[in-house]
């Protein structure tokens, strides 16, 4: 039977990306993705603001909803120190596998932790099977109608702490207005929109970034 789009981004990263090499991971995905066949990764554009905050997060724990082929998972934990921990939830089992494939393409399974399972089922579970006591950072990128629920479910579960940063994907296009409208408002966060563009198009989107007040 015909092949999946995730078999065939796999097939073009382990055609054209140099094992243990994750820029040539993320490279090998944009130009499939730009000239191939588009997919929905973060993607180049902004991948870079997502870098620029990882970077200054500096996270010793993060949390990734939606894992889809790992492309950001990959980008977030090439910038992680040794000792820092990435947990990534996917709940479709054909794309976990995928994911697992191009991590380990990446040379990055040491710092990643894909757990197979829905946001709302293992959320509530962080604490006490994963040992986590709060998220530095928490990357939404799965349905753009979980992230309100998920987000209250993470501060309900005390995964969010004084300075935790959430952001979210695509709160333009396909867009998340009642997240948006929650973050922009409550008490809770100070929220900053980074305008950009839907991956590899000319279409407006962008990440909204939300600090957790406490
Ligand atoms: C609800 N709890 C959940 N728990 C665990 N994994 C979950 C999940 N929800 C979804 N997932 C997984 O996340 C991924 C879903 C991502 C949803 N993303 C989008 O719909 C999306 C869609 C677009 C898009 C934009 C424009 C357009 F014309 C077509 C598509 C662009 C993006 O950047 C997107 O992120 C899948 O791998 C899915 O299996
Ligand atoms: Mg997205």
């Amino acid at each position: 039977t015909r092949s999946t789009r995730p078999q065939r981004l796999l097939a073009a990263v382990q055609k054209n990306a140099t094992r243990g090499d994750p820029r040539s991971v993320v490279k090998a995905i944009d130009e499939f993705c730009r000239y191939t066949e588009w997919a929905m990764n973060v993607g180049d554009e902004k991948g870079c603001i997502l870098d620029s905050v990882v970077s200054e997060v500096n996270p010793a724990t993060v949390l990734e909803l939606g894992t889809y082929c790992g492309y950001s998972t990959v980008r977030i934990a090439t910038l992680l120190p040794p000792d820092a921990k990435l947990i990534t939830l996917e709940f479709n089992p054909d794309f976990a596998v995928i994911a697992r494939q191009v991590i380990a393409w990446a040379g990055q399974e040491e710092k990643v932790h894909l757990v197979e399972g829905s946001s709302g089922d293992l959320i509530p579970k962080m604490k006490e099977q994963f040992g986590v006591k709060s998220f530095d950072l928490v990357f939404l990128d799965h349905w753009k109608d979980r992230y309100l629920p998920d987000a209250k479910l993470m501060e309900e579960c005390g995964l969010l702490g004084k300075g935790s940063v959430l952001l979210a994907d695509n709160v333009i296009c396909p867009g998340s207005p009642d997240y948006l409208d929650y973050v922009r408002n409550s008490p809770k966060y100070r929220s900053q929109y980074f305008k950009s563009h839907l991956e590899y198009t000319k279409v407006e989107d962008g990440l909204e970034k939300s600090v957790f007040l406490g």
